[in-house]
């Protein structure tokens, strides 16, 4: 009912994406640091948390959840991040790729690539919207590559081929990671390798290149989201360089709700 507090009227939820996100645990540090005692972090999925919005979006009613910038959604709705006067989302972030230790010596023309993979939201958000309009991942990155060839062009120089070695990236299904992933899958498979992507959640994409199963990932989101695992890992991750700056995260709702700050959702 409209007399409802904002808690009320999303009975007291925030509706969040899979447990091992980095995002999440930002989230309930917020929930902490805010004092929101009768609040509760949904967990589920990326898919999930998309397919909520997209339901309360279409009736306009109340929604708050885990966003993130890049990310397809905010070309599709009129949302905004709540004000985080706290900081318990940090700031800037930046997306970084880290590679198993050894990758540099064994596969240095992957690795040349990697280290010169840089890219920005708008082109990662083309990927990501044609993806989210029901191209397969694969089909839409080969879209991208072959329009952007001249970045891509960037990334391969001085880079020589390959004969069929081999080559494998851990991702979570995250929007923003499936977009880049697939990305380097066929640019790493136009350069000559057997290129495998395994789906994984977050924590196992970290132990995996970090215990050499896996050679790289791309998703490495610092200084705060991924602090956690930065921390138990980095030592056994070769930060390879980053490949997109000027990302977020933070708590997103529709601009038809008249809250503005995390502060808001405490009355
Ligand atoms: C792409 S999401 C911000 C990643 C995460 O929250 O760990």
């Amino acid at each position: 009912a409209s007399g409802d507090s904002v808690g009320e009227s999303v009975n007291y939820k925030i509706t969040g994406i899979d447990p091992g996100a980095g995002i999440m645990e930002a989230t309930e540090r917020a929930i902490e640091d805010y004092g929101l005692d009768d609040w509760e972090l949904v967990s589920g999925s990326g898919a999930a948390m998309t397919a909520a919005l997209k339901k309360a979006y279409d009736k306009e009613e109340p929604i708050i959840v885990t966003g993130w910038n890049p990310h397809w959604k905010f070309s599709k709705y009129d949302l905004k991040y709540l004000e985080d006067p706290k900081g318990s989302y940090g700031g800037e972030e930046e997306i970084h790729t880290f590679g198993r230790l050894g990758l540099k010596e064994d596969k240095p023309e992957a690795y040349k690539a990697l280290e010169q993979f840089k890219w920005t939201d708008e082109d990662m958000g083309a990927v990501m919207v044609d993806i989210q309009e029901g191209e397969k991942p694969e089909d839409a990155a080969k879209k991208w590559v072959e329009e952007n060839r001249d970045k891509v062009d960037e990334w391969t120089k001085g880079v020589e081929k390959v004969d069929g070695d081999t080559f494998k990236f851990v991702y979570v299904a995250w929007d923003s990671t499936m977009a880049s992933t697939n990305v380097m899958k066929v640019v790493l498979e136009e350069l000559g390798y057997e290129v495998e992507l395994a789906q994984v959640e977050a924590g196992p994409m970290y132990t995996a290149v970090a215990d050499g199963s896996a050679d790289a990932l791309l998703a490495g989101w610092l200084p705060v989201t991924h602090k956690t695992y930065y921390e138990k890992y980095g030592d056994k991750l070769d930060d390879i360089g980053v490949s997109m700056e000027g990302v977020k995260i933070g708590l997103v709702v529709p601009t038809y709700m008249d809250i503005d700050s995390i502060e808001d959702l405490k009355e």
